[in-house]
């Protein structure tokens, strides 16, 4: 007996499980509509068992009813579910079939994952992860529990590991509840299509429904999220808290996103307005219909308000999120707390100085080490160091002037990008996606690049050595094959991926990593990969299609944010506002690779309202955390104790 396949199709123009190739290849030969053949981008996979081509198919598609599309009584001639047969959660994408939004250049590749789940997008979550420590591990434990929580802690202490755990959890826990809903059968799901009672689906709150955001674009495509203000519907966020609530209604989908969503993690915090925080609570209270803060919904937040700001709209008078009046309400002081292990530099020197300069204090014996780092490093290999200036033009100025300095001849790189449908549900054009993601994220439209040219990495790569953030310099162009013979692989991300095999790709030098064993250069030929802009639903906005490289002579203080970087260079001539030196200089692994270019201690700064507010939190944390240890070595064996005396 022949073996039955199931063939999944995760991205596509209808994502869901086929029963024979013919299906899941092309969708309806009358219109000659592509499904995968011909579909930029798209990632399919053939299974033996359909639960699990069903569970491996919604992989990262958070907002796909699983229920609705399954049935388990029936075999279908035909596939399964398609987005447009059914009332869906909120929405799904009939992704377009992609113009392309270069018209010269190579074709839009045909990804096809012949492995696990491992895509290059940088909105996936980065595998590898460290364990997490007992701090960040009872943070989990509390979020899971339902409790509103913030957690806050100076750069590099492993927020945005915490974060990516919490949101793996919460996927994990409401993929098991789908799949519960689906194991009741095609009866349940015909009542659930029919909106039957509860099922409906317009108020019923979902306990492991997540809002991933961020407070911009692209710490929101960081963690495979999006913006708060594009979950939210409310555009720029500018109208009065009323006339917004009044605007989520008149959308069904929004106000249903509102309502039945769970929890909600909103990460970078530090760039939110306290106005903002207040709106989004009231609105949150009133389309729920609820009293409670938020509406009852859950709130995880993550970020440090000693690094950047909110950008503030034509004045400086702006107020902190936890200036809102409604923040105490959402955060007793017990629902929040400050991570306190610096993970991503190891010397204690460093982690103290950081420390300081994170309140605006920098010691007079510390002002003396930091002037020391006025100096060229000399690296082996010559991979400099990367430069952070505080303004674009500069930015572009110096890896152009940098680039054409070069002899070596110019490869372009121009990215396909492919448009989907918005939080409101309107489908993006060439134009709006490239103008979407040029927005929200670091991958660039037009990439020049020539051998020499020092380059960033954008994505994490899955192997937990080359991350986003790693940096190396282009020493060949050569095809995926050509590579091969030479024992250069592509990065784990892109495992499984097609790359056109006629295209010559750049190979990359990466830098060994300062605490990584072996510290060993990487050398790899980074091919073109995917990355999408998610809308509120989870679903792909934009898609672009480019090698995930930057030019990494220079790059702004404010798109580091987040990073880890080998081998820093920073300019303080320019820096305007509080934090950013902080930004800067914590992006470092060491002191020995930090270069440090017109220091002035004036140039440390910390907002005088951050640091009056942390500072009683952080000094309580600090106590408690002295009493564990004081505790945790007293001999209480007092028995002994008295025998002895
Ligand atoms: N529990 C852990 N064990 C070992 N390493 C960890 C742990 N948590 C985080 N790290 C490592 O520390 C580094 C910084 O982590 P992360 O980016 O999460 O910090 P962050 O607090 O978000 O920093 P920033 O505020 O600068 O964005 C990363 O290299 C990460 O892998």
């Amino acid at each position: 007996m022949p073996k039955v396949k199931y063939y999944a199709v995760r991205v596509g123009r209808r994502p869901g499980v086929y029963m024979t190739w013919a299906e899941a290849e092309k969708q309806r030969l009358s219109d000659r509509s592509w499904q995968v053949s011909g579909y930029p981008g798209a990632v399919y996979k053939a299974l033996p068992h359909y639960h699990a081509a069903k569970g491996w198919a919604m992989l990262n598609q958070p907002s796909d009813p699983v229920a609705v599309r399954m049935s388990l009584t029936r075999k279908p001639s035909k596939p399964l579910v398609t987005d447009a047969d059914l009332d869906n959660d909120d929405f799904t994408i009939p992704r377009s079939r992609g113009k392309v939004a270069s018209p010269s250049g190579h074709p839009p590749p045909v990804i096809k994952v012949e492995s696990d789940d491992r895509r290059g997008s940088a909105s996936q979550v980065e595998m590898n992860e460290p364990t997490l420590s007992s701090q960040q591990q009872e943070i989990l434990k509390r979020v899971l529990d339902g409790e509103n929580y913030f957690f806050t802690g100076s750069a590099g202490t492993g927020k945005s590991v915490l974060l990516r755990a919490i949101i793996n959890a919460f996927q994990e826990r409401d993929r098991e509840e789908r799949m519960g809903t689906m194991q009741q059968g095609w009866v349940d799901v015909l009542d659930w299509k029919n909106g039957a009672g509860k099922r409906k689906g317009q108020g019923e709150v979902k306990r492991w429904k997540l809002g991933v955001t961020a407070s911009t674009g692209m710490a929101g495509v960081n963690i495979g999220g999006t913006t708060v203000h594009s979950w939210a519907g409310i555009g720029l966020g500018d109208l009065p808290a009323q006339k917004l609530y009044e605007n989520i209604l008149r959308n069904s989908v929004t106000a249903k996103r509102w309502r039945t969503t769970g929890a909600l993690v909103i990460d970078e915090i530090s760039m939110i307005d306290a106005t903002l925080f207040d709106k989004l609570e009231s609105i949150a209270r009133k389309v729920r219909r609820d009293d409670r803060p938020f509406g009852g919904l859950q709130l995880i937040i993550s970020g440090d308000f000693f690094q950047l700001p909110p950008v503030a709209k034509g004045t400086s008078t702006f107020r902190f999120a936890f200036e809102a009046d409604s923040w105490s309400r959402v955060f007793p002081r017990s629902n929040m707390s400050s991570l306190t292990r610096v993970f991503r530099q190891k010397e204690d020197a460093f982690v103290k100085i950081l420390e300081g300069m994170r309140r605006g204090q920098i010691a007079p014996e510390n002002v003396q080490v930091l002037r020391g780092l006025n100096r060229q490093v000399q690296y082996p290999k010559g991979i400099e160091p990367v430069g952070l200036y505080p303004l674009k033009s500069e930015v572009a100025a110096i890896n152009e002037a940098r680039l054409s300095a070069l002899k070596t001849p110019l490869q372009e790189f121009r990215s396909w990008d492919v448009g989907g449908l918005n939080s409101s549900g309107i489908m993006l054009n060439q134009q709006q996606a490239t103008d979407c993601l040029n927005r929200n994220t670091i991958w660039p439209e037009e990439l020049p690049l020539k051998i020499g040219a020092l380059v960033m990495l954008v994505t994490n790569t899955g192997d937990g050595v080359l991350v986003n953030g790693s940096t190396g310099i282009v020493v060949d162009f050569l095809t995926i094959s050509e590579a091969a013979e030479h024992g250069i692989s592509p990065p784990a991300c892109s495992f499984g991926a097609a790359p056109d095999p006629k295209i010559a790709w750049p190979v990359v030098e990466f830098v060994p990593a300062k605490y990584a064993s072996g510290r060993q250069p990487k050398k790899v030929i980074v091919p073109m990969m995917t990355v999408d802009v998610l809308n509120a639903s989870g679903q792909a906005e934009a898609t672009r299609m480019q090698i995930p490289l930057i030019l990494a002579w220079a790059l702004t203080i404010h798109k580091s944010q987040g990073q880890t970087i080998e081998r820093v260079k920073v300019d303080l001539n320019k820096i305007f506002v509080e934090g950013q030196t902080y930004v800067a200089i914590s992006r470092a692994v060491s002191l020995e690779n930090l270069e440090i270019r017109n220091f002035r201690a004036d140039k440390i700064m910390a907002h005088p309202r951050v640091v009056q507010w942390a500072q009683p939190l952080e000094q309580e944390q600090k106590d408690e955390e002295e009493w564990d240890e004081l505790m945790a070595n007293v001999d209480l064996d007092f028995g002994t104790a008295a025998a002895v005396g």
